[in-house]
C-alpha cells in the first residue's frame, strides 16, 4: 500500500453538518525562543471549521506550521505569521486561527544588596488568534510579591506604643535605654502579618509592537510593587527585604491600583485586566483585587 492509497477521514463529508468555532491540538511540547532563552513550552493550535460538510481538519498542517517557532524569536509579528500559515493550509475550511503559547520565563534576579543572584520563574501566556484578517494578541504573566497590611502594621504600632509606656512610665528617658530598649523583643512585641502574594497580568498587546520585552513588563509591575520575592538572600538582602516591606505596606487594593497605574504608562498594551491575589496569613483565603483598563481611541 503506497500514500496514494492511505483512507483520508479528514477529506470526507460530516456525518452530522455543523460547523465549529474551534478544533485542533492543545499542548504540543515545543521548544521556543523568547528574548534569547530557549524555553520549553506546550503550544495549543487551532482553527475553526468554517464548513460543517467538512469531517475534519488538518492537524499535522498546523503542527508543522509551528516549526518555526523553535528557531526565530518570539514575537507578534511572528505569531501572525504561524496562524496565516494555519489559514493558508485550510482554505475553503477555516476563517479563524489560534495559537497559545505556554512557557516559563526565567530571570536571574540580583540581591538587594549582597552580590549574589537567583533564578526566578514567571509562567508566561502568549495568545494570539487572526479573525477575518484581524489579529489580537495578549500576554498573561504571573509575579509573585511579598504584601504586608497595612492594617496589622498600625495595630503592632500602637501595641509597641502601649509597652513603652509600660516600660518607661515614671522613668526619665535616657537615649541609651531607648536605644537598648528599641533593639530588644520588647521594643517589637507584635508583628504585622505579611503573605506571599501574586499579581496576575492580562495584557492585550498592540497588534503592531514588533519587539515583545516580557521582561520589561514584569520590571514595571515589581518597581511598582516594590517587593518582589527574592532569590539568594544573606542577612543584608533579608534586612533590605525587612525595609521595603515596610515601606511598602500594601492591601489588595493598594497593589491593583499600583500595578494599573504603572501598566498604562507602558507602551505596547492598550487594553489589561489584572488580578491581585494575597494568600492571607491572617485568613485561610485570600484577599483579592481586579482592575482593567483600555486606551482611549485616538
Ligand atoms: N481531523 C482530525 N484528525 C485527527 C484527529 N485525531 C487524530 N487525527 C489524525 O491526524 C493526522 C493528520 O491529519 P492530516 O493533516 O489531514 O494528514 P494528511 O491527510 O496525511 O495530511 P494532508 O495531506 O496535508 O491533508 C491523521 O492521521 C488524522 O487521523 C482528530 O480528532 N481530528
Amino acid at each position: 500500500m503506497n500514500a496514494l492509497t492511505l483512507p483520508d477521514i479528514a477529506a470526507q463529508a460530516a456525518r452530522q453538518p455543523l460547523p465549529l468555532e474551534w478544533v485542533g491540538m492543545r499542548g504540543i511540547a515545543l521548544p521556543v525562543l523568547i528574548e534569547g532563552q530557549r524555553l520549553c513550552a506546550k503550544a495549543d493550535a487551532g482553527v475553526s471549521l468554517d464548513d460543517g460538510e467538512a469531517r475534519g481538519i488538518h492537524m499535522s498542517r498546523l503542527y508543522l506550521a509551528l516549526e518555526r517557532l523553535e528557531t526565530q524569536n518570539l514575537s507578534a509579528g511572528l505569531m501572525r505569521e504561524v496562524l496565516q500559515a494555519f489559514l493558508d493550509s485550510h482554505i475553503g475550511l477555516s476563517s479563524g486561527a489560534y495559537l497559545n503559547i505556554h512557557t516559563d520565563l526565567m530571570l536571574k534576579r540580583p540581591a538587594l544588596v549582597s552580590p549574589l543572584a537567583g533564578w526566578k520563574t514567571y509562567p508566561v501566556t502568549l495568545a494570539a488568534h487572526l479573525k477575518n484578517g484581524m489579529f489580537h494578541v495578549e500576554l498573561k504573566i504571573e509575579v509573585p510579591y511579598s504584601s504586608t497590611c497595612p492594617c496589622s502594621a498600625a495595630l503592632a504600632r500602637q501595641l509597641i506604643q502601649q509597652q513603652f509606656v509600660d516600660d518607661f512610665a515614671n522613668k526619665p528617658l535616657q537615649h541609651a535605654d531607648v536605644l537598648a530598649w528599641l533593639g530588644s523583643t520588647r521594643g517589637i512585641v507584635a508583628t504585622p502579618h505579611s503573605q506571599r502574594s501574586t499579581a496576575q497580568l492580562h495584557l492585550h498587546l498592540d497588534a503592531a509592537t514588533e519587539h515583545l520585552s516580557l521582561t520589561d513588563f514584569i520590571n514595571q509591575a515589581e518597581a511598582a510593587l516594590g517587593t518582589a520575592v527574592q532569590t539568594a538572600v544573606k542577612r543584608a538582602d533579608e534586612q533590605a527585604f525587612a525595609l521595603a516591606n515596610g515601606q511598602n505596606l500594601m492591601f489588595c487594593e493598594d497593589a491593583a491600583r499600583r500595578l494599573n497605574l504603572a501598566l498604562r504608562r507602558s507602551p505596547g498594551i492598550r487594553e489589561f485586566h489584572l488580578r491581585v491575589i494575597h494568600a492571607e496569613s491572617l485568613h485561610a483565603h485570600d484577599a483579592v483585587a481586579e482592575s482593567r483598563w483600555q486606551r482611549e481611541a485616538q
